[in-house]
């Protein structure tokens, strides 16, 4: 009847209305809505990397699962078993939340992946404000997960609620998969992922991750990720610490071998066979690449530095996106508190990781560095024992920029922002996106809400009202693209 068809065409009005608002964004108005939510999300200190934060982790996948299921989704935590820690002891994992709202076998259904443990933060790394207060500053909104990755999963739960609040059918059915172990490798994802294969996953058509950040101001869409191999390297030499006036002199000591088998002053990677595995840049990547709006001074500001590697922009992304780099993140057995305490360390390791890129394979990475380190140490003739171990092995991710979900999201960015996005890769790694290439067969787009900005992983992390609420409204448009997509597409 007429009066049907008008109920049709009103909420799909307000959804068009609602996209298109202009939203203030000032730190005077008070927290409200969307942003008492990710206050309450910062709030918890979700650390997947520290052992003893792990009852705030199961608390944490516990709070996800309740906002999904208040709003009537079908949700389930799931057990993923335990984790082996480095002294054989083992600790639950956090239970993966998945939920679903909307199973019309008519439509099409997209699973959006996302995480809600975080990185390490404290006070003292140098916060301008406490990590786990959400605070507003010039409409930033500082806090630990803020960005990585709590306000783009609640962004996500916020579109839903945009359809559910006015009434309106979902275009798609959604399907949520949430986990608590991104930081440290996803470990025991996988693995749910295959065994529910041919259940959970059997009628998912498309793969949405939001667990990265534009370029610039422009929105963008990314088509790829790095992979990381993350190493542990331990020398162990005497049999407890030593004082250094007394024994400095007679003593071989194991923080001078892992300097020395460590140390390059290139920055370069020198292990054999790892350069010569990667794929070569093409002239058509190379040619987006010039496309792409990265300002080189911006960029140097905003890390705080005058040089870089490189100096113009076709080199700096490319090493940014598409070469693998070595980082050494630290000593663990090494003095680093303040002071001047005079010990050699009886055992250290240091923790560094490679990010690999196509067509390089972690097992292949895993053996040349440990074949590397081993062959450079038994240079030194030294009577310390070296031990290398690889504790995260996350491939690389690329996705054809051509599917049809691509479309989709150029057009969605156009609604909400009014201008094209740009196509970029991402140097980080979601560890868990190959998998789902790989096990469901089906095709995934990241579509990142985060500010170039942010400062992942690093101290005073935000995420801005504007990028938050935009980009609940770029959800809510996205929904809608996909459910336009022609059904062969997979
Ligand atoms: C920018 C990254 C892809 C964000 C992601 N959450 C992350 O930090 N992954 C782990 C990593 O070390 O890259």
């Amino acid at each position: 009847s007429i009066n049907d068809q008008l109920q049709s065409i009103k909420p799909k009005f307000f959804l068009i209305k609602m996209i298109k608002v202009k939203t203030v964004y000032s730190s005077f108005i008070p927290l409200q809505g969307p942003l008492l939510a990710l206050r309450d999300w910062v709030a918890i200190e979700s650390d997947s990397s520290n052992v003893l934060k792990r009852p705030d982790l199961h608390r944490m996948m516990e709070m996800a699962a309740q906002k999904l299921r208040l709003m009537g989704g079908t949700v389930e935590l799931v057990d993923i078993g335990e984790q082996e820690l480095p002294d054989g002891q083992t600790l639950a994992l956090p239970k993966v939340v998945t939920a679903q709202f909307g199973n019309d076998p008519n439509k099409h259904t997209v699973c959006v992946y996302g995480h809600v443990d975080v990185q390490p933060a404290k006070l003292e790394d140098g916060w301008a404000t406490d990590p786990y207060n959400l605070t507003d500053i010039n409409g930033n909104l500082y806090g630990r997960g803020a960005s990585d990755n709590k306000a783009p999963v609640l962004a996500w739960i916020h579109a839903v609620e945009a359809y559910q609040a006015l009434n309106m059918e979902l275009p798609v059915n959604v399907k949520f998969v949430i986990e608590g172990m991104e930081e440290t490798g996803s470990n025991g994802l996988d693995a749910m992922i295959l065994a529910q294969r041919d259940t959970f996953f059997s009628d998912v058509d498309y793969i949405i991750i939001s667990d990265c950040g534009w370029l610039s101001r422009r929105p963008a869409l990314t088509y790829g990720t790095r992979g990381n191999c993350y190493f542990y390297a331990e020398v162990e030499g005497p049999k407890q610490d030593l004082h250094s006036g007394v024994y400095g002199g007679t003593v071989i000591e194991p923080m001078t071998d892992l300097v020395g088998i460590l140390g390059d002053p290139s920055g370069k990677i020198l292990i054999p066979g790892i350069r010569e595995a990667v794929a070569p840049l093409s002239d058509e990547e190379w040619r987006m690449y010039q496309d792409i709006q990265f300002d080189i001074d911006n960029y140097k500001n905003k890390i705080g530095v005058n040089e870089l590697m490189y100096s113009n922009k076709v080199d700096l992304l490319a090493h940014m996106w598409r070469y693998p780099t070595v980082s050494i993140h630290g000593i663990e057995g090494a003095f680093s508190d303040p002071g001047t305490k005079t010990v050699i360390p009886a055992k250290v390791t240091a923790k560094f990781s490679i990010r690999q890129v196509p067509n390089m394979d972690p097992a292949m990475v895993k053996k040349q560095v440990t074949d590397y380190l081993h062959s450079v140490f038994a240079k030194r003739k030294s009577p310390n024992k070296l031990k290398v171990t690889m504790v995260i092995g996350a491939k690389p991710w690329l996705a054809d920029t051509q599917h049809p979900l691509y479309d989709a999201g150029k057009a969605a960015v156009k609604r909400v922002f009014d201008m094209d996005p740009d196509l970029i890769r991402e140097g980080g790694t979601i560890p868990i996106a190959r998998t789902f290439q790989d096990v469901t067969g089906k095709s995934i787009i990241m579509m990142p809400i985060g500010g170039f900005d942010d400062g992942l992983h690093s101290q005073n992390e935000k995420m801005s009202r504007y990028n938050y609420i935009e980009g609940t409204k770029l959800f809510v448009a996205y929904l809608n693209e996909v459910s336009q997509i022609k059904h062969t597409s997979v």
